[in-house]
């Protein structure tokens, strides 16, 4: 079998080896040419998958390796049998770390606590859900509004958008991108929204670009900037509007998912769809590939400070900062298209809250508590 795969995607010669021969290209310039003798095709979200791509190929199988799948045009692939297969909650804990980072480094900036704020989470699937199971365990009062859910499973613990919009500090999105139907997310935060928002409250977006009139976002943060907001998704990747990016208080080229672990289940997810859909044994598993994190652990007093011991660990796992900062820097020097799609391609290393050993007594109540509700991995420290 021929494969044709992304090259941003990791161990899919480790993976997909012994099912073909593997050709690697360019996600974003990926075209029917490149693709005619090719039987599965496995993308990114960069990929717009449809009749213009597929059209004249032996595809049987695609899939991508993304929570996202706006970008395939799965009536295409129905109408002509081809298979499918995405990757459904393979970043969601690394979306839910580059969102509580963020809580923390806006916690820095203004002197507050990110416990004591009001968080609406918006679109409570595999990322809102955990996000909200995380913020929930911290003891943050949270709000949510889901309404294929509460269409699903009754209206209680589900508030209307424009209630959360009016209620929450923080408003956090992780819906879809849905262009028709009666949840249809285009532009969910229309204009009407984001003028009606206070000038003290945050806006997370982390779910797609279009989710957001980014048009009016920045006519409001031009006029008002107390408005502060935290954005990874953006209208027109990689050729997003630089003032908008100017505006934004955290801005991140679209890499909120881009843990390693993330990334390498993705990879796994596709494999193990690709050996069900063909009746292929599949003989590799991520663990054995997965490495340690190279910061094995840290060990802490019982008499730590909870919050700063938090802020300690999340610190030296992930700091949304840094990628802050790498974007500024690859915009500087490549401008704004180039330097967004090339810090993606060279993303440097992360790993998740999860992979970081935290060493703590039993004793340690209340730190040992928040270490563990905020997603570190909690071991007894042993005695000398
Ligand atoms: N920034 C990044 O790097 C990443 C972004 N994403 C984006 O986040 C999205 C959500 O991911 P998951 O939670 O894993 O998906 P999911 O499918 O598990 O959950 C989506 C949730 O949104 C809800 N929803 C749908 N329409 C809605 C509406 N109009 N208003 C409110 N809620 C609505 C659904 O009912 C569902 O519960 C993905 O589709 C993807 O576009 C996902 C991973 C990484
Ligand atoms: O999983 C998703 O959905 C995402 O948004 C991915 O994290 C995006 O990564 P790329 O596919 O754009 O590399």
């Amino acid at each position: 079998m021929r494969i044709v795969a992304d090259e941003n995607m990791p161990l899919v010669e480790e993976f997909f080896g012994e099912y073909g021969e593997i050709t690697r290209l360019s996600g974003r310039e990926m075209c029917a040419d490149q693709l005619r003798d090719a039987d599965i095709l496995l993308v990114r979200s960069v990929t717009p998958v449809n009749a213009e791509l597929l059209e004249g190929s032996r595809v049987r199988f695609v899939g991508t390796a993304t929570i996202g799948f706006d970008h395939i045009d799965r009536d295409y692939l129905d109408q002509h049998g081809i298979g499918f297969a995405s990757a459904p909650g393979s970043n969601a804990e690394s979306v839910v770390d580059w969102v509580l980072s963020s809580l923390l480094l806006l916690d820095e900036q203004d002197g507050r606590v990110f416990t004591e704020r009001v968080v609406g989470v918006v679109g409570a699937g595999n990322v809102g859900g955990r996000l909200l199971s995380r913020l929930r365990a911290l003891g943050v009062t949270c709000l949510v509004c889901d309404p294929p859910r509460a269409e699903a499973e009754g209206e209680e613990g589900f508030v209307e958008l424009d209630e959360l919009l009016e209620r929450a500090d923080v408003v956090s999105l992780h819906t879809p991108l849905v262009s028709e139907g009666r949840h249809a997310t285009f532009h969910l935060l229309n204009e009407q929204r984001i003028e009606a928002l206070r000038s003290d409250q945050v806006l997370i977006s982390a779910g797609r670009g279009d989710c957001v009139d980014s048009e009016a976002l920045k006519a409001r943060l031009q006029r008002d900037p107390g408005l502060r907001t935290v954005i990874d998704v953006w209208e027109n990747e990689p050729a997003i509007d630089e003032a908008l990016y100017r505006l934004a208080t955290i801005a991140t080229p679209h890499v909120a998912g881009y843990s390693l672990e993330g990334k390498m289940l993705g990879s796994e997810m596709l494999y193990q769809a690709v050996s069900r859909f063909y009746g292929l044994p599949a003989r590799r598993s991520l663990g054995q590939m997965m490495p340690e994190n190279w910061l094995k652990r840290i060990a802490l007093s019982g008499r730590a400070p909870p919050m700063e011991a938090l802020r300690l660990c999340a610190r030296s796992c992930y700091d949304v900062r840094r990628d802050a900062l790498l974007m500024e820097r690859y915009r500087r020097h490549y401008g704004m298209a180039e330097g967004f799609d090339l810090m993606r391609k060279e993303y440097p290393l992360r790993r998740e809250y999860s992979s970081l050993r935290v060493e703590l007594k039993r004793s340690a109540g209340a730190v040992r508590e928040m270490l563990e509700h905020a997603g570190f991995s909690i071991r007894d420290k042993r005695r000398k």
